[in-house]
C-alpha cells in the first residue's frame, strides 16, 4: 500500500510541477528581459545581504538604481521584485484602481493590523475606504487641534530641559508626542507617553515596530514557524497580546459608556468639552447600520495606531534637522509664526493659524520630498502591466521608490537642494502629477495626509517658536534607514537654545 501512497504523491507533484513550470518559466522570461545585478541560482540576490550591513542597505539600493535607472529587477529567492521610480512608470501603478493588492511582505503586519484599510485589498478594502473616508473631513480634524496643541505644550516643556546648547537625539522626544496625539486621537484614551515612558502599552508598540523589521531582514524568522519558535517571535506575541489587549479593552469601555451617543460636544461632568474620536466615528457607522465588527473596528484602530504615529515623528525630525543645516530658511519659518502669534505665547490655537502657516508648509512639503517617511511602497501584480516598455507579469511585486522618484533630476532640478520654494504655487503649477507622492496617490493615498501636515504645522510650531535648532551631523554623513519609516540610523542629533 505504501508505494501506491508514494506513487500517488509523486503524481500529484508532477501534475502541480506541470501546471505551475509554464507560468514560472514566463514570469522569469519576462522579468530576465530587465536590466539587474547578477542573481544566483535559488538565492538570487540575496547573497547582497552576506556583505551589506542593515545601514548600508539604502545606500546599496541606491547605487542600483542610478546604475539601472529608470526600471531594475532583483530575485529575492524564487521571488521576482521589479523595482520604478520614474514619476511616468510610478503613475501607471500607483494610479490604477485595479493595481491595489499590497506586497506580500505586508504579511509581516498582518499579526499586528489584521485586515485593516493598509494590509486589505478587494471588496473589504473598498467597502471600508468609503465608511472611513469622512471621519478624515475637515470639520473632525477641526477638533483635533486641541489635542495636537495641549501635547504640543508638553513637547516642549519637557524640550526646555535639553535646551542647554548640548547635542541630543530629538527623535525618542517627538515618538512619545506623536504617539500621544495619536493614542487620543484615534481612541479618545490618554496614555501621556511623554511623562509616562515606562508604559507597557508605550513599551509594546515600539517592540513589535522592532521585531517586524528583525523579522524582515533575517529570512529563516519570515517563516511562521521558525518565526514563533524564536526568542525574537516568542517576544513579538507577548507584546502583541499588550497590544490587542489594550486596544481591545478601549473599545469595549467605549461601547459599554455608549460614548457614541454622548459624544455630540457636550460638556461631560467636570465641565472639559467632550472630544470625539476616530473610535467614537467607527462605533457611530456601526450603530447606522453599516456593520463593522469589534474585530474589524480593532483592526482600523490598530492601523491608525500603527500609521498614525511613526510617520509624522519621521516628517518633523527631518524638518528639524533640514532648519539645522538652513538658518535662513528656519528664521523665515520663525518670522511667519512671528506675525501670525506677535509675541503672545498663550493664545490658543486655531485652524485659521495654521492655514496661514504657508511657509511652514512649504518647509514641510520639501522636508518630505528629501526624506519621505515612507520612502519605498510595494505592490503585488495581480495581471499583467506594461511599464517602461517592459512586460510586469502577474505574480511579481512592484516595488515604488518614493525616494527616488522624488530626486528624479528630470522633474526636481539640483535635486539634494533644500528648496521649499520648489513648492510655489506657480512652480508646482505644470508638475507631474506623481513626481511627489510621499502621501502615495491614486485609489490607495493616504487617507490620513491633511490630519498629518496639520500635526506636523502645530508641533513644529509650538518647537520653532520656543527653540532655535541646531544640527550636528553633515546631512552626507548620515546612513538612511529605509525600514517601517526612514530614520537615521545614528539618531537624529539637533542642539536647541531658548527663543
Ligand atoms: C507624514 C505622515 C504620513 C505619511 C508620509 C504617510 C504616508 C502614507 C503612504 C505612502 C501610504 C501608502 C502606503 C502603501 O501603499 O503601502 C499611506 C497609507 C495610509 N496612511 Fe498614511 N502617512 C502619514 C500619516 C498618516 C496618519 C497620521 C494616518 C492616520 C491617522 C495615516 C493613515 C494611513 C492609512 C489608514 C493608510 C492606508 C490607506 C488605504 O490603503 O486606504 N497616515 N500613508
Amino acid at each position: 500500500m505504501e508505494w501506491v501512497s508514494a506513487a500517488l504523491a509523486a503524481l500529484c507533484l508532477l501534475a502541480l510541477w506541470a501546471l505551475l513550470a509554464p507560468r514560472r518559466w514566463r514570469l522569469w522570461r519576462a522579468v530576465e528581459k530587465l536590466p539587474g545585478d547578477l542573481a544566483l541560482p535559488l538565492v538570487g540576490n540575496t547573497y547582497v545581504m552576506l556583505y551589506t550591513s542593515r545601514q548600508e542597505f539604502m545606500n546599496y539600493v541606491g547605487k542600483t538604481t542610478k546604475k539601472y535607472w529608470p526600471i531594475f529587477r532583483l530575485w529575492l529567492g524564487p521571488m521576482a521584485e521589479i523595482r520604478i521610480s520614474k514619476p511616468e512608470h510610478i503613475e501607471i501603478v500607483m494610479g490604477s484602481s485595479d493595481l491595489i493588492t499590497k506586497a506580500d511582505l505586508y504579511a509581516f503586519l498582518h499579526p499586528w493590523l489584521g485586515e485593516g484599510l493598509l494590509t486589505s485589498t478587494g471588496k473589504k478594502w473598498h467597502s471600508h475606504r468609503k465608511m472611513i473616508t469622512p471621519a478624515f473631513h475637515f470639520t473632525i480634524l477641526e477638533n483635533f487641534i486641541e489635542v495636537f496643541a495641549e501635547k504640543a505644550e508638553v513637547l516642549v516643556k519637557l524640550l526646555k530641559c535639553k535646551a542647554d546648547g548640548q547635542a541630543f537625539d530629538i527623535y525618542p522626544y517627538i515618538t512619545r508626542c506623536t504617539l500621544d496625539i495619536i493614542c487620543e486621537t484615534a481612541m479618545g484614551t490618554q496614555i501621556d507617553a511623554q511623562n509616562n515612558c515606562e508604559s507597557d502599552y508605550v513599551n509594546a508598540v515600539y517592540s513589535i515596530g522592532e521585531l517586524t523589521i528583525k523579522r524582515i531582514l533575517i529570512p529563516w524568522l519570515q517563516n511562521d514557524f521558525f518565526f514563533r519558535m524564536s526568542d525574537s517571535g516568542k517576544e513579538y506575541y507577548k507584546k502583541l497580546e499588550i497590544l490587542h489587549d489594550f486596544t481591545r479593552k478601549v473599545i469595549r469601555d467605549k461601547k459599554l459608556s455608549k460614548v457614541t451617543e454622548n459624544n455630540d460636544g457636550k460638556a461631560d461632568e467636570i465641565g472639559r468639552k467632550r472630544r470625539v474620536a476616530f473610535l467614537d466615528l467607527l462605533l457611530a457607522e456601526n450603530l447606522e447600520g453599516h456593520r463593522l465588527t469589534d474585530q474589524e473596528i480593532q483592526e482600523e484602530v490598530d492601523t491608525f495606531m500603527f500609521e498614525g504615529h511613526d510617520t509624522t515623528s519621521s516628517a518633523i525630525c527631518w524638518t528639524l534637522v533640514l532648519l539645522g543645516h538652513h538658518p535662513e530658511i528656519q528664521e523665515a519659518v520663525h518670522a511667519e509664526l512671528q506675525d501670525i502669534f506677535h509675541e503672545d505665547r498663550s493664545r490658543v490655537l486655531t485652524m485659521q493659524d495654521l492655514q496661514n502657516m504657508k511657509y511652514l508648509e512649504m518647509v514641510i512639503k520639501e522636508t518630505l520630498r528629501l526624506y519621505p517617511s515612507v520612502p519605498f511602497i510595494a505592490r503585488k501584480v495581480t495581471k499583467d502591466v506594461e511599464v517602461g516598455g517592459y512586460v510586469v507579469p502577474e505574480g511579481v511585486t512592484v516595488t515604488m521608490q518614493i525616494f527616488h522618484t522624488h530626486r528624479d533630476p528630470e522633474h526636481w532640478p539640483d535635486p539634494e537642494r533644500f528648496d521649499p520654494d520648489r513648492f510655489l504655487p506657480d512652480r508646482v503649477q505644470g508638475r507631474h502629477p506623481y513626481a511627489y507622492v510621499p502621501f502615495s496617490a491614486g485609489p490607495r493615498n493616504c487617507i490620513g495626509q491633511k490630519f498629518a501636515i496639520l500635526e506636523e504645522k502645530t508641533v513644529l510650531s509650538y518647537i520653532l517658536r520656543s527653540f532655535r535648532v541646531e544640527s550636528v551631523q553633515r546631512l552626507e554623513d548620515l546612513q538612511l534607514l529605509g525600514e517601517l519609516v526612514l530614520r537615521s540610523f545614528s539618531g537624529h542629533s539637533v542642539r536647541l537654545t531658548p527663543r
